[in-house]
């Protein structure tokens, strides 16, 4: 059974239990531009206990860089270091495991972030937030010639995607030496008072066409904990994965061995976690992050 957030006992209980806490973004901390209640005060709360804060992403619409200024709008002092994106997941895997040659250009499925975090890396990229691709379609455009100099292609969240970007994506994922990388599985993900189609739904477009699955990058993937690990040493049975999302936040938290706080301010609701089987409940639920803070007082 997991045990509720709402009281002093649990509050303190859980704080005391870890000491490095790993958060999903969207759903937990924020809906798009509006921060949710007490997220400031949980944050600081931890930092003044001396918990390790980690936070894990799989909106590729931003690369770590960018994020670091939306969580400083947000007045959140947070370092690059401490941010680990779905963007940043898939330019890693493609430079470390796919070892694709920095000469080989990306075609990108998605937005500023995945450009963002290749370039960084050293690749050129093709296509992504290319304004000629806002055009209206025309299946004679030399915009659906490839370039023969393409490795890979990356796809995530688009909130531009259109039938240019589809088309061109698919002309790409027609030769099989070409990689496809996918920055995360989410079907949807909340805004305030809405839920929107995710980066997976515009994957499985490109996976439908082409008749390809891609390797995705993002959580639920173990290799997203590996790049974590690789800068942030941490005994996983003293950590907490907090999401608000099951088959990515939560697998993610539970395939790494960690302790998992659900938040119903996302995807999730206390149905839905009532009907789960006993092995897929996480550890611990709470209405949201803030009761962690409200809670402990
Ligand atoms: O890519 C998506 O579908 C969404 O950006 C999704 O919300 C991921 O963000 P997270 O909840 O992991 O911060
Ligand atoms: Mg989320």
């Amino acid at each position: 059974m997991a045990t509720k957030i709402d009281s002093k006992e649990s509050a303190v209980g859980l704080l005391a239990a870890y000491d490095t806490f790993l958060f999903d973004c969207d759903g937990v901390l924020w809906l798009g531009d509006h921060l949710l209640p007490h997220v400031v005060e949980t944050l600081e709360l931890l930092r003044s206990l001396k918990k390790k804060v980690i936070f894990v992403t799989n909106n590729s619409t931003k690369s770590r860089r960018q994020y670091t200024a939306k969580f400083a709008k947000f007045g959140l002092n947070v370092t690059e270091e401490e941010i680990f994106g779905s963007a940043y997941a898939s330019a890693v895997y493609l430079s470390t495991i796919v070892a694709l040659p920095k000469e080989r250009k990306v075609w990108v499925l998605g937005q500023s972030g995945i450009e963002d975090e290749l370039h960084q890396l050293g690749y050129e990229t093709l296509g992504g937030s290319d304004p000629e691709l806002d055009r209206e379609f025309n299946s004679e455009s030399p915009l659906l010639n490839v370039d023969p100099t393409v490795g890979a292609v990356v796809a995530g969240l688009d909130i531009k995607v259109n039938y240019y970007r589809l088309a061109a994506t698919l002309q790409y994922l027609r030769d099989p030496k070409v990689e496809f990388v996918a920055t995360n599985i989410d079907s949807t993900y909340p805004q305030k008072g809405r839920v929107l189609p995710g980066a997976g739904s515009i994957v499985e477009s490109a996976a439908c066409a082409s008749g390809r699955q891609p390797v995705a990058c993002g959580k639920p993937s173990q290799g997203m904990m590996a790049a974590i690990k690789a800068v942030h040493q941490f005994d996983p049975s003293k950590a907490i994965m907090v999401g608000d999302r099951l088959n990515t936040d939560m697998k993610f938290g539970r395939d790494g061995g960690l302790a998992t706080l659900l938040v119903l301010t996302g995807i999730e609701t206390k149905e839905g976690l009532d009907s789960l089987a006993p092995n897929l409940k996480p550890t611990f639920y709470a209405e949201k992050l803030g009761d962690l803070f409200l809670h402990s007082k």
